[in-house]
């Protein structure tokens, strides 16, 4: 059951009370409506997808909680608060980390320093403080290891530590990425379709580390996939989408015998 407060999973996790709402949400490019009108909320500690068919409009919406796209019509929430306009990095300031579809990391660097760039928002010192201040930017900087060492581990990545991005395969890079993410501690992080290209193999272990990211740092977690079928076992509740509209929000089982969601996916022709 869901409401205000939160709710308890089949599975018996409690979820927490409401994190991050979108209400009416309409974006625009010129004439196209990428999402027209759609509402839904995000709750402490759950994992809510976000999926749909090619073009349905789920990466603008994505774009839109990540502060990327400001859309025309509607309000976005976050902690009980309307967000006011805000720039994309203001955004992660307030805790909210993502990945990207088409990796976005350094690939000249090594996983260690990409994982490091996830705790910019933690290195308050800057050139001149750490001058003047050699103990605080040394703690700092020990503060700072020490918690992307923590998350290098739950990763299992410790053995690629040093080795450059461009050489790993790509499910490993997926890895690295999600590791950066969560090296920011966010309380929402966002995934944008974590397990596209993957193999079966990687995909299962995707699977598992989101599984083991939520339940260990207690991070709620949003994401967007293509494929319908990756999702279902992962996430507490689903918003299905299609041509920008929401045709389906609810529990897996809910939406997987929702008669729109199961048109939308066969390709039954709209009116
Ligand atoms: N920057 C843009 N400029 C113009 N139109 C855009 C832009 N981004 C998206 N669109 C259009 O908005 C609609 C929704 O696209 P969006 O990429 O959000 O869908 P999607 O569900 O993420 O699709 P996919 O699964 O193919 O990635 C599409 O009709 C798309 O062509």
């Amino acid at each position: 059951m869901s409401n205000e407060e939160g709710y308890v999973t089949a599975d018996g996790r409690k979820i927490g009370g409401t994190l991050m709402e979108m209400k009416n949400i309409t974006l625009r490019f010129g004439g196209v409506k990428a999402i027209t009108d759609i509402s839904f909320d995000i709750k402490e500690g759950e994992i809510r997808a976000i999926i749909g068919p090619n073009g349905a409009g789920k990466s603008s919406m994505l774009n839109v909680i990540s502060g990327f796209y400001v859309p025309q019509e509607g309000e976005v929430w976050f902690k009980g608060a309307k967000r006011p306009q805000m720039r994309p990095y203001q955004v992660a300031q307030q805790g909210i980390a993502r990945t990207f579809q088409n990796i976005a990391l350094f690939e000249g660097m090594s996983v260690l320093d990409n994982v490091m760039t996830g705790r910019l928002n933690y290195m308050k010192s800057n050139i001149l403080h750490q001058a003047m201040w050699k103990g605080k930017a040394e703690k700092e900087e020990v503060e700072n290891r020490e918690a992307v060492e923590k998350i290098i581990d739950f990763l299992e990545i410790q053995s690629i530590r040093k080795t450059p991005v461009a050489r790993l395969p790509y499910g490993l890079k997926k890895r690295v990425e999600l590791a950066r993410a969560l090296a920011a501690e966010p309380m929402l992080l966002l995934l944008d379709e974590p397990m596209a290209g993957m193999n079966v193999e990687e995909k299962e272990d995707m699977s598992r580390f989101i599984l083991d990211v939520n339940d260990e740092f207690g991070t709620t977690i949003a994401l967007i996939e293509h494929d319908m079928g990756v999702v279902m076992d992962l996430s507490d509740r689903v918003v299905v989408m299609d041509y920008g509209k929401k045709i389906g929000d609810g529990t897996p089982d809910e939406v997987r015998s929702n008669q729109d969601v199961i048109d939308a996916y066969l390709g039954v022709s709209h009116d």
